[in-house]
């Protein structure tokens, strides 16, 4: 692992450099860290460069002080590209890491080959559950909404099956920093693509959970529809697809990334 200081705050970052000729960027959702993607890195690694990083505010980057904004999150990838001179990615973001897809593909398109749009949708929940969240986890902690997240995250089938990881990626949800935690609530409460997420010309992947109730096979499908140059692909998994459904979500984005 490896710290950046950037002009407004530290990255954490892995960037596994196989010289391959194509790199992918993997953005973590909310409460998660880079190791979200350990399930991805041998499989991908055959194929491409891998640079993880972990979102403001989570794992060991730098938990700012103040709201955050999708646009920020979006500009601090930016500046990890340019710091380490990689001209042009594949670019991979789970739920709140989708919409800082979004905006790359709205606003720096020329930085990107191919975008893939996990768990995503151009707007997530509303104003009254965000504003919610955030004085619940002001008050209470983390803590107080692990169980919550847990059903939201994983299918009860492969909770049953795979207890110890679900308890390793909760003992990771529960050591975000709050600050960092609510200012990326703040971000993705104040989010809403659907007028814009039409100029994402990138090719683009969308992986939807059939089972996912936070951003649901429709908001897969609204994407689909409005992004151009774009296909939508369904995995029976909740929210976190990439761990509950490690193997097809892998072979999802080779096949889409080589052809
Ligand atoms: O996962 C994200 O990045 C945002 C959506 C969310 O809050 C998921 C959850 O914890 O329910």
């Amino acid at each position: 692992m490896s710290k950046i200081k950037m002009q407004n705050t530290v990255l954490n970052y892995v960037f596994d450099d196989f010289k391959k000729q194509h790199t992918i960027v993997f953005s973590n959702s909310l409460g998660t860290d880079l190791t979200m993607w350990d399930k991805q890195v041998e499989l991908l690694g055959k194929e491409f460069n891998i640079l993880r990083y972990d979102t403001r505010g989570h794992g060991k980057s730098e938990a700012t002080e103040g709201e955050y904004s999708i646009e920020m999150l979006g500009n601090d990838v930016l500046d990890l590209l340019d710091s380490l001179k990689i001209e042009k990615v594949n670019f991979c973001g789970l739920s709140i890491g989708g919409l800082t897809g979004q905006w790359l593909g709205i606003h720096a398109s020329k930085r990107l080959n191919k975008l893939i749009l996990c768990n995503t949708g151009v707007k997530i929940g509303n104003k009254e559950g965000w504003n919610t969240r955030i004085e619940t986890v002001q008050k209470n902690g983390l803590d107080s909404i692990v169980s919550g997240t847990q059903e939201r995250w994983f299918t009860t089938e492969f909770v049953s099956e795979n207890k110890g990881e679900v308890d390793s990626v909760l003992a990771t949800f529960v050591q975000t920093p709050v600050a960092g935690y609510i200012s990326c609530c703040a971000a993705v409460r104040d989010a809403n693509f659907t007028d814009e997420v039409s100029k994402i010309l990138a090719p683009t992947l969308i992986i939807s959970g059939t089972e996912d109730l936070v951003t649901t096979i429709k908001d897969g499908d609204f994407l689909m529809e409005k992004i151009p140059n774009s296909i939508l692909a369904g995995l029976k998994t909740a929210h976190i697809s990439n761990i509950e459904k490690a193997d097809d979500f892998t072979k999802l984005l080779i096949e889409f990334i080589k052809n």
